[in-house]
């Protein structure tokens, strides 16, 4: 498929009824591919008595856009995906359904994006945390799964059956990391730490004492230190140890984004010259990263309800140390829109498009 790129593709979400699900609709109607061939929306109609509903009476924002008011939302069929001729799924949906209808997907010929963190992860002991169930045939899907970080593994991606799209604090901390942990100019043994900050939505639509409004307004609270899920896909990503990098999550009171502030010492003193034309090259031919000019640095009202992840550092006057900011709209470059990218790449279609 990726090699012989169609005019468009039948595509499918479930999941649509959540916060992702709803960000890839508006991103999909309002995609030049689909303008003649809208996507298929799968929720859980059952709650609204079994029948199929209208998009946009879930999602009144919707209406107006290319096909939204004719849009329906359908239960989950098998036999009517295959009917409609579905090529490609997004699955915004938990990580233990996206489990299992991802192996069903790919036994019906239907590639896979999943939103969740069903696939992201080789390791198991970092996968351990999921309490997903490993079976030999898990194990060889984990082996093919592609981790979806366009910037970092598009080649593999366009070609890919099952793409495990990152997780939201995961691509900014990878992104911001990507190009100096890879030039090898990090002193590891110093240890890097991530503190990063994620608005309310990075926790899905069911609310929670912990994201509650009478907790989250007005409140700013670390949480899972030490422990959060999000470190495997570091360590892996980023090829750390454990004891390389700590990386610590905090809730802001704020609706969506996320602020990641990465402190970093190096093996040689740099320059502001050299960090940025490092940051500079490694993002050159990446639409989706912006990569601000030192001292710069990205914030999340320059990122919120865009596709972009943006990237910016300072360097402290010995040149031993930076502070590398990475910036995101965790519904967005942290989940549909970095889903869509993927999507682009699959089908052969330039990885902004519909995007910007
Ligand atoms: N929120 C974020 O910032 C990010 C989320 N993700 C991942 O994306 C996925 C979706 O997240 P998000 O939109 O926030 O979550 P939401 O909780 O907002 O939405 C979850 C969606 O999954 C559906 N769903 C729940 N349980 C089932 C089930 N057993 N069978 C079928 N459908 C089900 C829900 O349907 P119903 O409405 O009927 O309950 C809803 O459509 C998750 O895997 C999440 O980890 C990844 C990166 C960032
Ligand atoms: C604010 C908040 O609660 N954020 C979520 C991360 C959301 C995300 O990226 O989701 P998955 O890895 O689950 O797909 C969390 O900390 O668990």
């Amino acid at each position: 498929m990726a090699s012989t790129p169609q005019n468009s593709l039948r595509v499918a979400v479930a999941g649509v009824t959540g916060y992702a699900g709803a960000e890839l609709a508006r991103i999909l109607l309002d995609h030049p591919r689909f303008a003649t061939n809208p996507p298929i929306f799968l929720g859980r109609p059952e709650s609204e008595g079994g029948a199929a509903i209208s998009l946009t009476s879930l999602h009144p924002n919707l209406s107006g856009l290319p096909n939204a008011d004719d849009a329906r939302v359908i239960p989950f069929d098998w036999n009517e995906l295959q009917r409609e001729g579905v090529e490609l799924m997004f699955l915004a949906t938990p990580h233990e359904q996206s489990r299992e209808w991802s192996q069903q997907a790919l036994a019906h010929n239907i590639r896979v994006v999943d939103l969740s963190a069903a696939w992201r992860l080789d390791t198991p002991a970092y996968r351990a945390i999921y309490k997903l169930e490993d079976t030999a045939a898990t194990d060889a899907l984990q082996q093919e799964a592609v981790y979806g970080s366009p910037e970092l593994h598009a080649a593999e991606i366009k070609t890919a059956r099952l793409v495990a799209n990152p997780g939201c604090y995961a691509t900014s901390v990878i992104l911001g990391l990507s190009p100096v942990v890879r030039a090898n100019i990090v002193d590891l043994s110093a240890g890097i730490i991530a503190d990063a900050k994620s608005g309310v939505s990075g926790a899905g639509k069911a609310p929670t004492p912990g994201t509650h409004f009478m907790y989250a307004a007005d409140n700013l609270s670390a949480y899972a230190i030490f422990g959060h899920r999000h470190t495997g896909e570091l360590y892996e990503q980023l090829s750390l140890q454990p004891d390389q990098i700590q990386f610590t999550p905090h809730l802001l009171p704020i609706p969506r984004g996320i602020l990641s502030t990465i402190y970093v010492r190096f093996t040689e003193p740099q320059t502001i010259m050299s960090l940025q034309a490092l940051f500079d090259d490694f993002y050159r031919d990446a639409p989706l990263v912006r990569v601000r000019k030192s001292p710069m640095t990205p914030q999340i009202q320059h990122v919120v309800r865009t596709s972009f992840c943006d990237i910016g550092f300072q360097l402290s006057p010995d040149g031993k140390r930076a502070v590398i900011i990475a910036c995101l709209d965790n519904l967005l470059k942290g989940a549909a829109s970095q889903a869509v990218e993927n999507m682009n790449l699959m089908a052969g279609w330039p990885q902004q498009e519909g995007l910007i």
